[in-house]
Parts: C-alpha cells; structure tokens; sequence
C-alpha cells in the first residue's frame, strides 16, 4: 500500500528575515499578520498537517560580546509566536498552529492556561514546540546568572511536562456540565487542586480553564542528543529533526521509535517529521539551475550569525573556506548536534558550506521536476519507514509555498501519499489519520 506522507511548514524566522529579500511578496512585512496568515492558508491548501512558529527569547551575542551582528542583520528579532499562533488560527479552519514556548524561561501554570486557550479558540487545533532553551541573552532577560546545563534544562523540562499534564487532568472529563436549567457549569467535585511539590515547581492548580480540546495540546520536540530524545519519546506527539542523510534519517528514526516502549507508547502515535526544503521546475535542467544559483553574502552571513546562536559559540572568527573543526557535542550547549549532522561519515565541509546548506535548506539535495522531487520524498519514506516532512521556508516565500502546494502535492495527492482532503477535526486527528 502506497505510504501516506504527513507535511508541516517550519517558519525558523517570524521576525525581519526577508525584509530586503527581493523575492519576498511585495508589500509582505513581516511586522504584520497578513504575511503569515497567507503562508498559512497555502498550507492549508495544500493540506499540511500544521504551521509551527518558531520562538526565542533575547536577542543573542556571538559568544556574549555584542548583540550588534544580529541588530544589524535583524537575527533572534521576532514575534511573540504564541500571539502569531493565534492570530494565523484565526484565518484557517483545519491547519494546526503551533508555538514554541520554552520549559526553561515560563512557569508551567501559565502556559498550561495559555494553550489550554489557544487549544479552545483554534478548535483543537494547538500544538506547542517544546523547548528548553540555550542562548545566554534568553537567560539573562530572566535573571538567570548562567544558562543550565544542556541535560539538566531537560531535567527540568520532565518536571515541567507532569506538571502541565497534572494541570490539564485536573478537570475530569465530564467535570464542565454547563446544565442551563439548574445554573450549574461544573461540578465541583471532579475539579481538584494537584498540591504539586517538585524540585523546581510548586503548583496549587487547579487550572482557571477547562482542559484543551483534546485533554491536552499536540505536543512538538526538536531533540536530537540523547537526552533530548529520550525527553521526545517520553513526552512528544511529533519530533522536527534535519539530517543530511537518509541513512542518518533511518538512524534516527528506528532509534526514536525504539525509545517509545519504554513509556509505554506505540510508535504509531510519535510522528517523526524531517526538515527538507527541495528545490524543484518545471523541468529537470531548470531545478538543476536553480540549485547552484549562489547564496548571497548577506543570507550568508546572516546563517553564520543563526549557527552561532544555536552553538552558543562564535563561529564568525572562523575561515570561510577552512574545514570548520570539530568539537565535541558536550563543548555545544545549545543544539549538540548543529555541526556533528554536517559533519558525519568523516566529512569535513568548510564553514561556508555549512551556512549555505543552512540558507538553502536542501537536506538531502532534493532537485528534479516535480514529479522527480514526488519519486524522491516517496523513496524517502519507504526507506525510513515513515512519517513525513516538515518544510522549512520563509515565511515571505509565499511563491515557494504556492509552487509546492500547486505542482508536487498534486502528485502525491494523486498518487494516494498525502490526504485530498482533511478528515479530523483536530491537529491530533490529522496526525493519528495515518
Ligand atoms: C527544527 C528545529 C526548530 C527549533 N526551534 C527552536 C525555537 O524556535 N526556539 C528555540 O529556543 N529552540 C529551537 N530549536 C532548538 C531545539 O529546541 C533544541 O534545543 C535543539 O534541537 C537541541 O536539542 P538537542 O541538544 O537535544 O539536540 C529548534 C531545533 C530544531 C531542529
């Protein structure tokens, strides 16, 4: 039976990343919603699972000297996601809207609420990117003195996590009665407090809000070290990974699901999504064309600046065209496995190779027609074993988008690989629909 492929839209910048891009939409900005919510409606379209916004809390230095770089190039500059979130839920009726909301730097009664609301006022449609965190300036803005170390911000996060799910189970089921008759709205005893003592929490609850829609939000994770997997199989719905490989894919994948029975989940119910961007034309020839089109001094630079972010580590003093050392995953306090995923089967790519593969997001150098680029992402799939793609676009490419959705989702409609229409009601039936 043919493999049905889930898709989602990864928006890495809800901030001023095309601003003086000259394929952006003209008049898209990006301080605006519209530019977001039509991005979202493409999706929608082309019926992707959902659109996930991604999130941070200070505007990073290199290294800690200076924020000027990421002012100059608009770099960490971006929307609250979870304000974007609601108001591209607004103008859609079945994508999922996801958040990404850190477990290290908000206390777990107010985003249990938050999305607890969101959930309702999306239609069940909410799913939160869980993160914990890396960059110095987020800790600082939050008067921490230092950032956690990277396994115990996980730590943390697992004690987070039983605390949101004691929130969201802190009404029954059927606790919310809302009998017009009698006046009565819930029963007050199946609404309880938690009383929850934990190393880093205490939390009276019960939550001032009726449990999401479907007892709790679809939940994201982006791990990839070992500790961030083992956290993802504990706790996630969905796991976002970039590799450069379909073997380091295939690795990933049966390690992830080999997790889940430890938890005692089944690995139908943890979808595994792959980052991708494939470039595609009309015909062959062109997609090859406009695969080695060069990356602009300007997208690039701006990568090195993001990379540092993520490595907590200053990577503009480098060599352009120089191997980029190696360094250890436990020398990485942000994302350990930001350069071992360039860096695998003994290759040594320089740092401008890095970046560009960075700004073109390509994992897996994806070109052809779109009937090519359908083959290869069904190809992709059968190899691994599943789930699906998250694509990683600007959310300024609207053209991009449109392309995708109009010449390979069509395919792969046709071809039985991706839904023709939504069935679910919620983000988690779409999820669960295959
Ligand atoms: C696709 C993707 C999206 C991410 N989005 C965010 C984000 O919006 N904000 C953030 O603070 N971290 C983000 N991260 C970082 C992850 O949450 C995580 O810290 C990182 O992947 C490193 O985890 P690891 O050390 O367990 O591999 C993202 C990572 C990936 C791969």
């Amino acid at each position: 039976m043919t493999k049905k492929i889930h898709f989602g839209w990864f928006s890495q910048y809800a901030g001023p990343v095309g601003f003086n891009n000259p394929k952006a939409t003209e008049g898209a900005d990006w301080r605006q919603p519209d530019m977001y919510q039509k991005m979202a409606q493409i999706c929608e379209k082309g019926k992707f699972d959902f659109a996930l916004f991604a999130d941070h809390l200070g505007i990073s230095s290199d290294s800690g000297k200076s924020i000027d770089s990421h002012v100059l190039q608009g770099v960490t500059v971006c929307h609250d996601s979870t304000v974007l979130a609601a108001m591209v839920a607004a103008q859609t009726n079945h994508l999922g809207v996801g958040a990404t909301l850190s477990t290290s730097l908000t206390l777990p009664y107010q985003l249990a609420r938050q999305l607890a609301s969101l959930d309702h006022l999306s239609k069940g449609r909410v799913a939160w990117n869980i993160v914990t965190s890396y960059s110095k300036s987020a800790f600082d803005n939050f008067g921490h003195d230092s950032v956690p170390e990277h396994d115990a911000r996980y730590d943390q996060a697992d004690e987070f996590m039983e605390l949101c799910y004691q929130l969201w189970n802190s009404w029954e089921k059927d606790a919310v009665v809302m009998d017009k008759e009698s006046g009565m709205f819930a029963d007050p005893s199946k609404v309880k407090p938690i009383h929850f003592e934990g190393d880093y929490y205490k939390c009276a609850g019960p939550l001032n809000m009726v449990p999401p829609v479907e007892g709790k939000p679809v939940t994201i994770q982006a791990g990839s070290s070992d500790r961030g997997m083992e956290f993802a199989s504990r706790w996630a719905d969905a796991v976002i990974v970039a590799k450069q490989t379909v073997d380091d894919m295939k690795i990933y994948y049966d390690s992830l699901k080999g997790r889940l029975h430890k938890y005692g989940r089944n690995p139908e119910e943890v979808k595994v999504l792959f980052i991708i961007k494939p470039i595609f034309a009309a015909t062959e020839e062109l997609a090859r064309q406009k695969a080695a089109e060069p990356v602009s001094d300007y997208d690039l630079h701006r990568a090195i600046s993001q990379l540092s972010t993520r490595m907590n580590r200053d990577l503009t003093q480098l060599d352009l065209d120089e191997p980029v050392p190696t360094m250890s995953e436990k020398e990485i306090t942000g994302g350990q496995t930001t350069l071992s995923r360039h860096q695998t089967q003994g290759q040594r790519p320089t740092l401008r190779q890095i970046a560009t593969k960075e700004v073109v997001g390509n994992n897996l150098d994806i070109v052809g027609t779109p009937e090519q680029v359908a083959d290869q992402l069904q190809l992709i799939m059968e190899t691994i074993g599943g789930d699906g793609f998250v694509l990683r676009v600007n959310p300024h490419e609207h053209q991009y988008m449109q392309e995708f959705v109009d010449m390979v989702v069509p395919v792969l409609q046709q071809r039985g690989a991706m839904r023709a229409e939504y069935t679910g009601h919620t983000l988690r039936d779409n999820l669960l629909e295959y």
